[in-house]
């Protein structure tokens, strides 16, 4: 298994220091524009090879934007995963940064592409949901090979959440100990953390909390992302490189594991035409089937809002959808 990573910041970094270190895949190559940063950085992390004991090689190349060539060293990868763009700063959210890092995207896609026309996409930059619609439309590659990362990351986030609750209330819950999934658009106001099938130890978690106390480790885990952007001056990276990694392993390892993924709807959940996080099968061909959840309460309507969320940034893309 070949993987490149596009952008080698603080998330491409930390994916491919992840892969390297579950040691499942032969070759990683890191990418970026900025001169020597992603040599710099893969270098570092083989220098790690002999401490923790892993095989794979991670290299690193420099390819500014239009350099088919730069792309070279990439050729022949299996999966792709674009983390290159523009980073929130406190204040601000993610569909801001869609001007800028929709040409990144763009650019990135098509340069990788050319080299590796049979890899799958993992789409990472945000606004993440309208950056995989985005891929998924320029590339015209069929909607298994384009997937976006931002479910795995915001149910690690809701376990986190939901073991602190646990805790507090009195059960000495780990985030391990803890089985949930948010959907819908990777956003502050409209992710959909799903309290009706979270559990503790199998036990479902609205036996154990209260509806305020859920109903405050939902409202954390929406806005994981930015409560961390303001702590940092800058996004999150150890759980998001960490979940993009999982993913990856998910496709390596055929795994048929089941990860809310954003892809693109053709009538599940009752929608078309759009990027966004549902339960999804991942194998060794990508997204390899949608799983339709029965949705509780006012969970439908919450899915309903943010797919209309996630509508209305994807018509922010203007010229780059052409
Ligand atoms: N979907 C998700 O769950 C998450 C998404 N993100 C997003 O991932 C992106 C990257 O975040 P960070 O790594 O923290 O930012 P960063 O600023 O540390 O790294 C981004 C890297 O992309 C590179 N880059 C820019 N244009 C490029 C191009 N054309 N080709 C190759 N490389 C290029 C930059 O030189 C830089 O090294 C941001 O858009 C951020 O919002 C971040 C965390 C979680
Ligand atoms: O919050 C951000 O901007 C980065 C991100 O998507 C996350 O950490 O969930």
């Amino acid at each position: 298994m070949k993987v490149t990573v596009v952008g080698a910041g603080n998330v491409g970094a930390t994916v491919a220091n992840v892969l390297a270190q579950k040691n499942f895949a032969s070759e990683v190559v890191l990418v970026d524009i900025k001169e020597g940063v992603s040599e710099g950085k893969a270098m570092d992390i083989m220098q790690t090879a002999h401490l923790l004991n892993f095989d794979t090689t991670v290299t690193g190349v420099t390819a500014k934007i239009g350099d088919e060539e730069g792309y070279a060293p990439t050729a022949g990868s299996d999966v792709v995963v674009v983390t290159s763009g523009m980073p929130r700063k406190p204040g601000m959210s993610r569909e801001d940064l869609i001007g800028v890092n929709a040409k990144i995207v763009k650019s990135v896609v098509d340069q990788a592409l050319k080299y590796s026309p049979n890899a799958i996409f993992i789409i990472i930059s945000n606004p993440m949901d309208a950056m995989t619609f985005l891929t998924l439309k320029d590339s015209k590659l069929p909607r298994n090979r384009v997937i976006g990362q931002g479910g795995m990351l915001d149910s690690s986030r809701f376990r986190y959440f939901l073991s602190k609750a646990l805790q507090k209330a009195g059960y000495p819950a780990t985030p391990t100990d803890i089985d949930g999934m948010v959907i819908g658009g990777h956003s502050d106001k409209t992710m959909v953390p799903l309290t009706s099938v979270a559990t503790y130890r199998g036990i479902p978690v609205k036996e154990l909390l209260t509806k305020e106390q859920l109903d405050e480790a939902v409202a954390q885990t929406k806005v994981g992302g930015a409560t961390l952007t303001k702590l940092l001056g800058t996004s999150a990276w150890y759980a998001p490189g960490a979940a993009a990694a999982a993913m990856v392993e998910a496709i390596a390892l055929d795994a048929k594991k089941l990860i809310p993924c954003c892809v693109y709807l053709d009538g599940e959940y009752g929608e078309k035409d759009l990027c966004i996080g549902v339960p999804v099968l991942l194998g060794k061909d990508g997204a390899e089937k949608i799983v339709e959840y029965k949705l509780e309460g006012d969970e439908k309507a919450k899915f309903d809002e943010s797919v209309q969320a996630a509508r209305n940034t994807n018509s922010k893309l203007g010229d780059a959808l052409k």
